[in-house]
């Protein structure tokens, strides 16, 4: 069972992804999880970069909660196991900046 991300996890790991300058993720109002919004050339880079990071999602039982429309996918990461956020969302969360980047060139 996944544990919730402890005030000193929070302070190391969540902490980075929030205050990176460009392209930072945001806590999402009302719940405890992370959203960020990427934006895409097109239609099927937003779609391969959907289907790399369903493969590592897969990989790592670890799923995103996602919303697209043409080139923007709107992403939301929490665990449900506990209701929170877990290090599988941080994990999940540095493989999904790391597709983006690879589809953005
Ligand atoms: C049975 C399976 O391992 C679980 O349901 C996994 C699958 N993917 C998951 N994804 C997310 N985001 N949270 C979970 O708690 C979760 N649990």
């Amino acid at each position: 069972m996944a544990r919730r991300l402890s005030a000193e996890d929070r302070a190391q790991t969540l902490a980075p992804l929030l205050s990176a300058e460009h392209g930072a993720w945001a806590l999402v109002d009302g719940r405890d999880a992370i959203k960020k919004t990427f934006v895409f050339a097109d239609f099927n880079r937003a779609f391969a970069f959907m289907a790399s990071v369903a493969l590592s999602a897969e990989k790592m039982d670890h799923h995103p909660e996602w919303f697209n429309v043409y080139n923007r996918v709107e992403v939301t990461l929490s665990t449900h196991d506990c209701q929170g956020l877990s290090a599988r969302d941080i994990a999940l969360a540095a493989h999904i900046d790391a597709a983006a980047t690879s589809l953005s060139k």
